[in-house]
């Protein structure tokens, strides 16, 4: 390449800056996704908002998805192209966070229904910008990292999601201390943050575009190729949504077992994990508060601490994952392993009395799942990779998901509460791994577009269901816990007492058995069917491939003969 030919993505450093800019709304919507996580509890005692209208807010965020906006926004990202698309709905995702957090504070009233409508438009509007956000920013990495180190990009974006997810199941109680707005207005903030850093983002995306036409102009004068090595117009790809691509779709059987496995599969786990917390403390015995000492003296405050072991443990994941495979040679990458497990070691080491505190933490427990995603995503796409087996590996993670919820509901073991909540993480580590790449063996690359748009559609179909279905289930089957609480709360409230108080109140009450817990078996057994009818649909698609021949069970790049 011409030196004057050079553009900005040509420097590995505004690169990488780059992905962190626009990755920080991954990591901001992903946040706002799961932060109300562990609140489902205070929800009820501080603001009498019970599980199925706690399953209601959660459940009402995918509306605008279920009917299409995802193929909406990815119409109007080709018209539009990135730098619109994401304003707008980035835009919409932060006027979503800025009403969820005015709601919360009482800003447009202090009574429950008020406070239930205000927290369920923001949801809405925050739903409407979620899924196309995550769009924009993959566009952008695209357009950035094609022809670079385009796979390991996707993945650290991923991670940074992930490490949303995590962060906000493991720190938004903390945050939110005994009334639930602070937490709010603090996921809030992040989405608005991360907006500003998408405006800062900007900047290199215009530079680079002016660079790209005046290169193109001068190929033009001088009569050369206009296309000049590395200035390709991304935007311009042919994956722009077609309906007559998503016909061609629909009648393709692997494409069908696929989406279906899509929805039945993420409907067991993203719903999960808005009640994984609440189900631990209440099914199991976990805590929600942290014993005063653990944290505190270890890092000054809870939340803090919590944030900077994350991120310890963030930056770990990416390294034992990533780094080594940037490196060449068997030894190097041995070599680099080991010293990455061994500093690990040291640091679990040091900070193992709070690690303790936090094994018994339904919050902190629960946050584990998706950050140890962050290690194994990456680590069973390689094996993906390099030896196939996709569709007999997405069976395997339908089983595991089967146990995990069987586990979680009808036993009252606290260790196979533990084991379940392993065999879901590697599931969920498991079946994206496997199953995103199959999706672009199924289909053609110009339709790449068209069948994640669809997919993603008919995906928040089952998460709209289920982040409602076991809220409500949930209120449904525990009749007189619903009742005790919510009599406990009024008569507390009359006594003069702040919701805060209150809150604690009945949290003290739980713990000396005077008040009830509330049952859980039902809601999770109730997704061991999603993981039956997962394992089911993963059979069919290993058959249908072995008839129309996509070579899922191959490694990369390998065709069936
Ligand atoms: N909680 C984030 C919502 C985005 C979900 C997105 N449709 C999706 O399924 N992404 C793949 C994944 O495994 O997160």
């Amino acid at each position: 390449m011409n030196k004057s030919n050079k553009i900005l993505k040509d420097s590995a450093a505004v690169r990488w800056l780059v992905l962190v800019l626009v990755s920080s709304l991954m990591f901001a919507t992903y946040y706002f996704q799961d932060f109300f996580s562990p609140l489902r509890e205070l929800m009820e005692t501080d603001l009498g908002i019970n599980s199925e209208e706690f399953g209601r807010v959660i459940g009402l965020t995918t509306i605008a998805n279920m009917f299409g906006m995802i193929i909406i926004g990815g119409i109007i990202l080709d018209k539009w192209g990135i730098r619109l698309a994401g304003l707008a709905f980035g835009g919409l995702a932060t006027l979503g966070g800025i009403i969820t957090a005015l709601a919360s504070m009482g800003y447009f009233g202090d009574d429950k229904s008020s406070v239930l409508a205000g927290l369920i438009v923001g949801r809405i509007l925050f739903g409407s910008g979620l899924e196309v956000v995550c769009v924009v920013v993959t566009r952008t990495i695209v357009k950035w990292f094609k022809g670079y180190e385009l796979a390991l990009a996707m993945a650290i974006n991923m991670g940074f999601g992930r490490l949303g997810s995590a962060l906000a199941i493991a720190i938004s109680l903390d945050i939110a201390g005994v009334t639930v707005s602070p937490a709010v207005v603090f996921a809030a903030t992040l989405i608005g943050l991360s907006l500003i850093f998408f405006v800062v983002y900007l900047f290199f995306d215009i530079k680079m575009d002016k660079q790209i036409k005046a290169i193109k102009a001068a190929g033009q004068v001088k009569g050369e190729e206009a296309i000049i090595a590395g200035v390709e117009q991304e935007e311009e790809a042919d994956e722009d949504f077609k309906f007559s691509d998503l016909i061609k779709l629909a009648t393709n059987k692997s494409f069908i077992y696929i989406a279906l496995l899509c929805v039945a599969f993420y409907s067991a786990v993203f719903p999960f994990i808005q009640y994984a917390p609440d189900l631990l403390v209440n099914k199991f015995g976990f805590s929600y508060v942290l014993p005063d000492s653990a944290t505190v003296v270890a890092f000054g405050s809870e939340a803090l601490g919590s944030s900077l072991v994350f991120v310890v443990i963030f930056i770990f994941a990416l390294s034992v994952t990533l780094i080594p495979n940037s490196l060449k040679g068997k030894s190097a990458k041995r070599l680099s392993v080991l010293i990455i497990v061994g500093v690990f070691a040291v640091v679990v080491y040091l900070v193992r009395d709070t690690l303790g505190v936090w094994l018994v933490n339904g919050p902190k427990t629960a946050s584990l799942i998706p950050l140890g995603t962050i290690i194994f995503t990456p680590i069973f796409g390689s094996y993906v990779d390099k030896k196939g087996k996709a569709a007999s590996l997405m069976i395997l993670g339908a089983l595991l998901l089967i146990f995990a919820h069987l586990s979680l509901s009808v036993f009252q073991s606290p260790f196979l509460a533990y084991m379940g909540l392993l065999s879901l993480g590697i599931a969920f580590s498991l079946v994206p791994a496997a199953m995103w790449p199959s999706v672009a063996k199924i289909v053609a690359e110009n339709r790449l577009g068209t069948a994640y748009a669809s997919m993603f559609t008919v995906q928040n179909w089952g998460l709209g269901a289920f982040f409602w279905g076991i809220g409500a289930l949930l209120y449904k089957v525990n009749p007189q816990v619903v009742q005790a609480i919510s009599e406990m709360r009024e008569s507390l409230l009359a006594q003069g007492l702040t919701s805060g108080e209150v809150a604690d109140k009945i949290k003290l009450l739980q713990l000396e058995g005077s008040l009830p817990y509330y049952d859980y078996t039902w809601p999770i057994l109730m997704l061991v069917a999603c993981g039956v009818i997962s394992i089911f649909l993963a059979f069919k698609l290993k058959q249908a491939d072995k008839e129309q021949g996509y070579g899922l069970e191959l490694p990369s790049g390998q065709k069936p003969e």
